[in-house]
């Protein structure tokens, strides 16, 4: 079952420099209780796209076009054609974000405790000091060792890991729907990375929820994934289920990204980046955005005219399929 329906989502901003491009007609489903992953180079899109989903897009940036439907007990809302008010009752509590800095997202003036109390309070009303209990709760369920004392101590008597855990237990109080984790894990090392994925996993199965998870890390998508997206210059490029585009990538670019990690499913030999650099998207590259680094680009076709995204359930953006 869909819970949201992107279709056609184009985020600019509008800067002294010029107009960035930064998400251009950027369509998908999510589905309920699927991990859906996007990948792509810094400044491919993966950030703005998730953020425009509840609007979250701050001058200069403006959403120029698109819908996001979301479904919910038999109803479907455009949510960006809601009035703010109904869409801030959404935001944050049936669609949460997890931040990429978790430092960011805590105050270090009030202990953990009283700011996971405090998101429950916000939601339920009342007064953040009998929401104590639900806070440890809470911190019991991101699994933090020894949660009621943990919950008296102050952002930074915690590590990364303790910090993005409280971070993730303030997002998940009053069970989302869909969690947004905006690569949530670049601030920790990569075994407390593998543990706080493994965490959204549980979490996931628990809640029911459905989770968008952004992240660089191709290797981490091959064991989180369920469908992944690849975006590359504000486009969605290729999409697929995670074993499908493991075992079958299409676009090079995708190719390219598999080929820069160790694939788990498919163990290379040599690690080879994607050679060039990323778009300017203030001009953008005419045709395919991708065919000035594409290895296999057709003369007289990439340059010129953009490939549409095709397919059903494997779906990809490269003229050598169409
Ligand atoms: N406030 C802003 N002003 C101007 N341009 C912006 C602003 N925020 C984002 N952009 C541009 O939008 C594009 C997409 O950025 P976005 O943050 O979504 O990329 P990303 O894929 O999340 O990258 P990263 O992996 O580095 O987080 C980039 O070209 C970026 O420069
Ligand atoms: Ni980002």
């Amino acid at each position: 079952m869909k819970i949201l329906e992107v279709r056609d989502l184009t985020v600019y901003f509008y800067t002294y420099a010029g107009v960035v491009r930064a998400v251009e007609g950027v369509s998908f489903d999510l589905y309920k209780g699927e991990t859906l992953v996007i990948v792509g180079e810094t400044g491919s899109g993966k950030t703005v796209t998730t953020r425009a989903i509840t609007r979250l897009i701050q001058p200069p940036g403006r959403i120029v076009s698109g819908s996001v439907i979301y479904r919910r007990d038999g109803e479907e809302v455009d949510l960006l054609k809601l009035p703010e008010e109904e869409l801030r009752k959404i935001r944050g509590s049936e669609i949460a974000y997890v931040f990429q800095d978790p430092s960011s997202a805590l105050d270090p003036l009030y202990t953990v405790g009283y700011q996971v109390g405090e998101t429950v309070a916000a939601h339920r009303g009342g007064k953040i000091k009998q929401y104590f209990r639900d806070a440890v709760e809470l911190l019991r369920k991101v699994l933090i060792p020894e949660p009621e004392s943990r919950a008296k101590s102050y952002p930074h008597q915690l590590s990364g890991g303790m910090k993005q855990r409280s971070v993730i237990a303030m997002a998940i109080s009053n069970r989302p729907r869909i969690l947004i984790a905006d690569e949530p894990t670049t601030a920790v090392d990569v075994t407390v990375q593998a543990q706080i994925l493994h965490l959204f996993k549980q979490l996931k199965d628990e809640l029911g929820m459905s989770i968008i998870f952004i992240t660089h890390n191709m290797g981490l998508v091959a064991e989180f994934a369920d469908r992944v997206l690849v975006m590359y210059g504000g486009k969605i490029v290729e999409e697929a289920p995670t074993e499908e585009l493991f075992e079958k990538p299409m676009h090079p670019y995708t190719k390219g990204l598999l080929r820069a990690v160790v694939n788990p499913i498919q163990p290379q030999e040599r690690l080879e980046p994607v050679p060039g650099t990323i778009p300017n998207l203030i001009n953008p590259p005419p045709g395919c955005r991708f065919h000035p680094r594409c290895p296999y680009v057709i003369k007289g076709k990439c340059e010129r005219e953009e490939p549409p995204l095709v397919g059903t359930r494997h779906k990809v953006a490269c003229w050598l399929y169409t």
